[in-house]
């Protein structure tokens, strides 16, 4: 569960969330809907820890987060991509030596599988299709099993097949994996297609809809 409570924030001086209240539960997909400046990355990212909060409470789980620019290593496999997601728990030193667990090995290819690349492991994430590298970065955040997703615009740069296998993707892992979903979206009709609920963020305001 996610619970945010009068949450503000200010970069470099000047508020760009004043007082936002939300909850996200178990199982459930949320969209963040908003004009450009609106907030959402800052509210992803003050979620995320990423960025301090002024005022306010956050009281989120253990939480990964997908990218607007999915951010995998380009010289290192999908498979090795998405093995970073299991650094938080297995420390750095045996990957370094190229020492994964056979274990954390299986479930990097049982990730990959879940997003449709098992067939694309050993591909180096430069020579992935925007799409298929969008799916990697998600396939590294089941990696580090935690129980909230925050993802920025993940479909921004996709097609809109990429983009609907992505979005039923994020919600499949709500609804079958008991995960909480919060998304910055910009399309209103895949907000409308795949969320539960959806928020609209306003000059660092929520709004009612
Ligand atoms: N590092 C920063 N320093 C100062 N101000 C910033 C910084 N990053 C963003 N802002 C400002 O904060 C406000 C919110 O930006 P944010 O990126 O959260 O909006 P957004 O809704 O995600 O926009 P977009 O849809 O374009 O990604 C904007 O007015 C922006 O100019």
């Amino acid at each position: 569960m996610l619970r945010v409570e009068g949450l503000v924030v200010a970069l470099q001086g000047r508020r760009v969330l004043h007082g936002i209240s939300l909850a996200v539960a178990p199982g459930e997909v949320v969209a963040i809907e908003g004009p450009s400046g609106a907030g959402k990355t800052t509210l992803l990212r003050a979620i995320a820890g990423l960025v301090p909060a002024e005022a306010g409470r956050i009281v989120a789980p253990e939480t990964a987060l997908v990218f607007q620019q999915h951010a995998l290593a380009r010289r290192l496999s999908a498979r090795d991509n998405v093995l970073v997601g299991a650094l938080g728990r297995i420390g750095f030193w045996r990957p370094a030596l190229r020492l994964w667990p056979v274990a954390e090995r299986a479930e990097a290819m049982a990730c990959l599988a879940r997003v449709g690349l098992g067939a694309l492991a050993g591909q180096r994430a430069d020579r992935l299709s925007g799409g298929q590298r969008q799916r990697a970065a998600v396939a590294r955040a089941l990696m580090q099993r935690a129980p909230l997703l925050l993802a920025d615009e993940p479909v921004a740069s996709l097609d809109p097949e990429n983009a609907a296998a992505v979005l039923a993707l994020l919600r499949d892992l709500a609804s079958h994996g008991g995960r909480s979903v919060l998304v910055a979206l910009h399309q209103p009709e895949l907000a409308r297609r795949y969320a539960d609920r959806r928020l609209r963020l306003e000059e660092g305001r929520l709004c009612r809809r």
